[in-house]
């Protein structure tokens, strides 16, 4: 009987997976790693972000050492999401019940999933993953709501290789239009504030609310932060802006549909004053600059959608 002969093994290289975006959800936080190294992980208390760090570990956002992460109170740090309000409402506007910076910030909100991920197909390529994660908030989940309206609120929040982006979707789900207002209260992290300077904002008006809320003139020079500083840049200019450390860039933000900025530090005394902010000289590792839609009211008539975002890179 004929011995079939084996055929000579042929060498092949091991093949190694392509390393996939991860993503944990543990009903109270989502985290998503890149394969590349970055890492997010947003809250569904408020869908606060609250850590985003680069490819080397490096954290981008502020995140209060005191901060509450357990649902009693909005996050001192990451990212907050004010809607339908910016600060503490008027008693004579339909948001007059709610809290200061509306309640967004404070709900629970749910998570959606993961809508869109990409990675090279090239074996043994770590890619240009990206990761969006989108998370929703609607009148029906609001237990005691404060305000008469349906809405359902959609945020995306998108890691990438050198940024991280955050958008909303507002639809007016309800038969009547409403007023809202938007921002993004970005905490970010610098090492040293008064190393920092902000730019692109020299040729806006501000509202100084250090000031009582006194109209102030373009200044015509980049922003520095040497004491307690709140102020409204209003119709802020389309341009990009940066936040550089020691003259080099540190961040860039550029914003889709939203006309204003806030920038605000507490500096040690109003930080004192704040039971969450910590660590007592916190203020000099922050400063937040917030993309929104809150010198004015955005009119959303029934059954529209408004939306808006904002872009932050990692320089
Ligand atoms: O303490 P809160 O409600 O988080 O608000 C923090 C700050 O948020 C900023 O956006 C406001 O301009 C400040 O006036 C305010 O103090």
């Amino acid at each position: 009987m004929d011995r079939a002969k084996k055929p000579a093994a042929i060498p092949v290289s091991p093949i190694q997976p392509t390393p996939q975006v991860s993503i944990s959800d543990d009903n109270s936080r989502v985290t998503a790693n890149l394969p590349t190294g970055q890492q997010l992980q947003v809250l569904l208390y408020g869908a606060t972000v609250i850590s985003w760090k680069s490819a080397n570990g490096k954290e981008n956002l502020f995140l209060s050492s005191k901060a509450h992460l357990d649902g009693s109170k909005p996050v001192r740090g990451g990212i907050p999401l004010v809607f339908p309000v910016f600060g503490p409402p008027s008693s004579d506007h339909p948001t007059g019940r709610l809290p200061q910076h509306g309640f967004a910030r404070n709900s629970r909100w749910e998570y959606l999933g993961k809508s869109s991920s990409e990675s090279s197909t090239l074996p043994n390529s770590k890619g240009d993953a990206s990761v969006k994660l989108d998370f929703g908030l609607s009148n029906s989940m609001l237990s005691d709501s404060k305000w008469d309206y349906e809405f359902n609120l959609t945020y995306s929040v998108t890691l990438s290789q050198d940024s991280l982006e955050t958008s909303l979707a507002v639809r007016n789900t309800g038969t009547s239009n409403y007023e809202f207002q938007v921002l993004f209260h970005t905490y970010l992290a610098v090492d040293s504030i008064t190393e920092t300077t902000v730019s692109g904002l020299e040729k806006a008006a501000f509202k100084d609310k250090v000031q009582g809320g006194k109209e102030v003139e373009p200044a015509g020079k980049p922003i520095s932060i040497g004491s307690e500083t709140d102020r409204i840049y209003t119709a802020a200019p389309e341009q990009a802006i940066k936040i550089l450390e020691k003259g080099k860039d540190r961040y860039e933000l550029t914003r889709d549909m939203l006309s204003d900025v806030v920038v605000w530090n507490p500096w040690l005394e109003k930080a004192k004053g704040m039971a969450d902010f910590g660590p007592e000289d916190g203020h000099k590792k922050m400063v937040c600059v917030e993309a929104g839609s809150v010198s004015a009211w955005n009119t959303l008539d029934a059954g529209d959608t408004w939306e808006g975002g904002q872009r932050i890179k990692a320089l």
